[in-house]
């Protein structure tokens, strides 16, 4: 075919500019993604050449909807939560056994490159494959037809992973912009432009062809997901590299107008990336799973607009106290007040969903997760209005407070819908008729459950005990406490978390191991041929 034909001068082409930049690379993130990609391409070239005027295979399952992807994409979630995980539980310890930044491994894995590493593979390597591969299920199902765009899902899946890839090598091997969740650098950051164009388009070509008149509403969150992260993505990376041979680059914003931007973005990436993309999740699988509608439609209207509506401007309350105008950041911390609305709105549409099915409760452990998720969603959108208020910033910022609420929220919610998501999809997908345990489920919940009610006390008292020691004056008006006396005072609940990160890893473990289970085991069941749009 002609187009093999393309492809292969494109691979080439990359290839050849590959060797170049590895061999003229200025630092060694660069030269070692450089080599990397070199490699990539060259093995895809002797690929596409070796299946020239091959048969194109059948695309789809036999239920007419496009799954492999997402099969691969359940496996890649799984995947990289264990590894985000498991980078979270070491970062953990070592804030508590700062011998664990081993010396032999300096400078690659000290806490500063690890940190990110963890952030990165839990935010955008699990969180993201999660939204991908629930989003292509869910849009195929409420929209009644196959996916868009034929193989370029297969280049959206991979060319993530790429991503994810080149961002935590690059962390390990010293290379940042230093804004946090954006950390990659200029080239990285075109890539996951390139990719995430893609998936609009896949995503908006598969609404437009769609058997059904209505657009069901977890379509609507999935779209202001991507629409908006592409937005916050393309202005917050803003950047002029120094020399396209390096990975350096200069920010186009500076000062104040920087931190303004970069906080657009870090609270956008919470409200789109975590919030309504993963609200689109639960508006599919809960009535899924609970066999019941919606509790309000109507209301998943409403506080989809005044979601998205309000959560762009709250950015600011990650910067009261700062160079930023006062008008600014009472104007974020209004928004955010306000916010509380749309949020619980979320929640309690969820939650009423389970209407006549609370017994469930009992029963379905699936369920049970959802219904955790759901009131970890609840408690961090109460507590992130109260933090933003001037007067408790003032003790919960820079305080291990903020990272208490950053936990209960992906932990208890983005954390248990995937779970969720992941048990419900397993079965369905490889054609099981459930899941290989319930008991294995069960303990799951129960070990994540218990580990994020320790991580989140835990930080709680340690964050409001350092607040309270930063700020204690004596009689004379001179601070009472070092900053090293409130580190050596946080020690025991630093312990305390890392065990809450053990249990969560494994139950994360369990999770992995049921689900190979129900993969590899049982007699395949076949599937109903695919019913169109609920
Ligand atoms: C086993 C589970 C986990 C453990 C033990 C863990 C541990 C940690 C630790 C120790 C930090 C650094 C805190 C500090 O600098 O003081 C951190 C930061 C962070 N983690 Fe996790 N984590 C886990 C899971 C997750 C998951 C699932 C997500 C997201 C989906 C996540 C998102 C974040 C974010 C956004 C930060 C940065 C917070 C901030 O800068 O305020 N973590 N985590
Ligand atoms: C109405 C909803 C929410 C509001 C108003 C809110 C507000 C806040 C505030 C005031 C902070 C502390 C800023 C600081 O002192 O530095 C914060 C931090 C944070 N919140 Fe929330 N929050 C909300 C919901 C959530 C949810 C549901 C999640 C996770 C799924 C989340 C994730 C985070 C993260 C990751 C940070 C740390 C940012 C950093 O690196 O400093 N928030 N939030
Ligand atoms: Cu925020």
């Amino acid at each position: 075919m002609t187009s093999d034909y393309f492809k292969l001068i494109l691979l080439a082409g990359i290839t050849l500019f590959a060797a170049i930049a590895a061999s003229w690379g200025r630092d060694l993130a660069y030269q070692v993604h450089a080599f990397l990609i070199m490699v990539i391409a060259a093995g895809m070239f002797i690929w596409v050449l070796r299946n020239t005027d091959e048969e194109p295979r059948p695309q789809t399952d036999s239920n007419g909807y496009m799954d492999d992807v997402i099969r691969a994409g359940v496996i890649a979630t799984a995947f990289w939560g264990v590894v985000g995980f498991l980078a979270g539980t070491f970062i953990a310890f070592q804030l508590a056994f700062p011998a664990l930044n081993f010396e032999w491994a300096q400078p690659y894995a000290n806490f500063g490159r690890l940190r990110p590493l963890h952030t990165s593979a839990v935010i955008f390597a699990f969180g993201g494959n999660a939204l991908i591969m629930s989003s292509f299920y869910i849009v195929q199902r409420t929209c009644g037809t196959r996916l868009w765009g034929g193989n370029l899902r297969w280049f959206v899946f991979w060319g993530y992973q790429l991503f994810i890839v080149l961002a935590a090598t690059g962390y390990v091997l010293g290379s940042t912009q230093s804004k946090e969740y954006a950390e990659p650098e200029w080239y990285v950051d075109i890539w996951l432009t390139i990719i995430w164009v893609a998936y609009l388009v896949i995503y908006m070509g598969t609404l437009i062809k769609r058997k059904e008149k209505h657009i069901y509403v977890a379509n609507w969150f999935f779209l202001a997901f991507i629409i908006t992260v592409a937005m916050l993505h393309l202005i917050n990376n803003l950047s002029l590299p120094v020399s396209i041979w390096g990975s350096n680059s200069i920010q186009l914003f500076s000062g104040v107008q920087d931190a303004m931007t970069q906080w657009w973005y870090g609270h956008n990436a919470v409200g789109f990336f975590l919030t309504a993309g993963f609200l689109g999740m639960m508006y599919y699988f809960v009535p899924k799973q609970a066999e019941r509608p919606v509790f309000s439609y109507k209301l998943s209207i409403i506080h989809f607009w005044a979601l998205i509506f309000l959560y762009i401007w709250a950015g600011p309350h990650h910067l009261h106290y700062t160079a930023l105008p006062d008008w600014a950041a009472t104007l974020g911390m209004v928004f955010s007040i306000i916010l509380w609305m749309p949020s619980w709105g979320g929640m309690i549409n969820g939650l009423m969903t389970l209407n006549g099915a609370w017994d469930k409760l009992r029963t379905d452990p699936i369920i049970r997760m959802m219904v955790i998720s759901l009131a970890f969603y609840g408690m961090s959108t109460f507590e992130g209005p109260m933090m933003s208020i001037r007067a408790v910033n003032s003790l919960s910022h820079y305080t291990d407070w903020t990272i208490g609420h950053v936990h209960s929220g992906v932990l208890g919610w983005n954390g248990m819908i995937t779970f969720a998501a992941l048990y419900f999809l397993t079965p369905k997908l490889w054609g099981r008729a459930q899941m290989y345990s319930m008991s294995a489920i069960n303990w799951h919940f129960w070990l994540a459950t218990i580990g994020i009610v320790l991580y989140a006390a835990s930080m709680w008292v340690t964050g409001i005990m350092e607040g309270l020691m930063w700020r204690e004056v004596d009689s004379q008006g001179f601070l009472v406490n070092s900053f090293a006396d409130t580190v050596a005072a946080k020690f025991p609940m630093y312990i305390v978390r890392g065990l809450g990160g053990v249990m969560y890893v494994a139950g994360a473990l369990i999770m992995v191991w049921n689900l190979w289970m129900t993969i590899r085991g049982g007699s395949r069941v076949v599937a109903p041929v695919g019913v169109p749009a609920e």
